[in-house]
């Protein structure tokens, strides 16, 4: 459990962060925790994994990775408890492997709609949109790109680092500057944090401003996800919660003491309408937001089995 704990505070203070990541982070430690597990009958097999993957869910409630990741790899039918922990374990690396394979495969894709002289703006710091940009790059394509700071957190700066890592040249901006400079950009490309059944996107609190300057100004918006972030629960009708994160982040504790009248709020994430996306990068290829329910249907439906 002390492991499980771990992880899980890394989940929720963003030390392990970006929605793939945290996915397989989540089923590494339930494997692991699986391995370990002393459970002198089935249901208290049973009652350990409910236990530990409620846990880990409760962490951060946006990205859907997570209880996607959790249900996949914490699935088992045997009622014998060596074999049921088998089961998660080849579950858990499953996704792992699949997690892994999906970013290569985004990558490969995305990289054929990227043009040669492209100029592409990203926002936060998303490893699937990033493998879409490095393996366009290392096609050979002269490409450059403009990446948001990502205020409060300024995952803008992993991003920048990464792009100069490859070579690749990259101006920094501020999120207030992303319609300034809309008219230099030729495609915007971003990651997901969920996809629900109408096509919407769940990202990085800012996206939805660089959705609707892109559409303003007709240039292209393209999503980059796995088919694990797309979201079952939101055919059944459950929202997708936006994650508030504390206020310090924004600004100083000591500065709003100051200031009994002001309030800060600090919504991790937004949501952008499918109208303003053109395209969906997944591992099982490009689809319209409008095929979303499809990608659940075909490749997460248990909402289905379970009603
Ligand atoms: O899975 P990958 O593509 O890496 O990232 C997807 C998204 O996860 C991140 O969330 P946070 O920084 O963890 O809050 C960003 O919103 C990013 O676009």
């Amino acid at each position: 459990m002390k492991e499980v704990q771990e992880t899980a505070e890394k989940i929720r203070t963003m030390e392990i962060r970006g929605a793939g990541r945290i996915a397989k982070a989540a089923a590494e430690v339930i494997r692991d925790y699986a391995a370990g597990l002393e459970a002198a009958s089935i249901e208290e097999f049973a009652a350990g994994i409910t236990e530990v993957s409620n846990y880990l869910i409760s962490t951060r409630p946006t990205a859907v990775s997570l209880p996607n990741a959790v249900k996949l790899s914490s699935r088992y039918s045997s009622d014998n408890v060596e074999n049921a922990r088998k089961e998660v374990i080849n579950n858990a690396n499953l996704f792992i492997e699949r997690a892994d394979k999906a970013l290569g495969r985004i990558g490969k894709i995305g990289a054929g709609r990227v043009q040669d002289g492209d100029v592409i703006m990203t926002h936060c710091n998303s490893h699937a949109a990033l493998s879409i940009i490095t393996t366009a790059f290392e096609d050979g394509k002269n490409i450059s790109v403009i990446a948001t700071e990502s205020r409060p957190r300024r995952q803008g700066l992993l991003t920048v680092r990464r792009l100069n890592g490859f070579g690749i040249p990259t101006t920094l901006i501020v999120d207030s500057a992303v319609r300034y400079y809309m008219k230099d950009v030729d495609k915007v490309i971003v990651g997901a944090d969920a996809i629900a059944a109408n096509g919407a996107l769940v990202n990085k609190i800012g996206t939805s401003q660089l959705a609707l300057a892109a559409h303003e100004a007709r240039k292209s918006f393209m999503v980059a996800a796995e088919t694990f972030k797309f979201s079952p629960s939101t055919i059944l009708g459950i929202p997708i919660e936006i994650e508030e994160r504390s206020t310090d982040e924004v600004v100083d504790p000591s500065v709003l003491a100051e200031l009994p009248h002001v309030q800060v709020k600090n919504p991790a994430f937004d949501f952008t309408p499918s109208e303003y996306i053109d395209m969906i990068v997944t591992d099982i290829g490009i689809i319209p937001p409008a095929m979303a329910y499809i990608v659940i249907k075909e490749h997460l439906g248990w909402e289905f089995e379970e009603i």
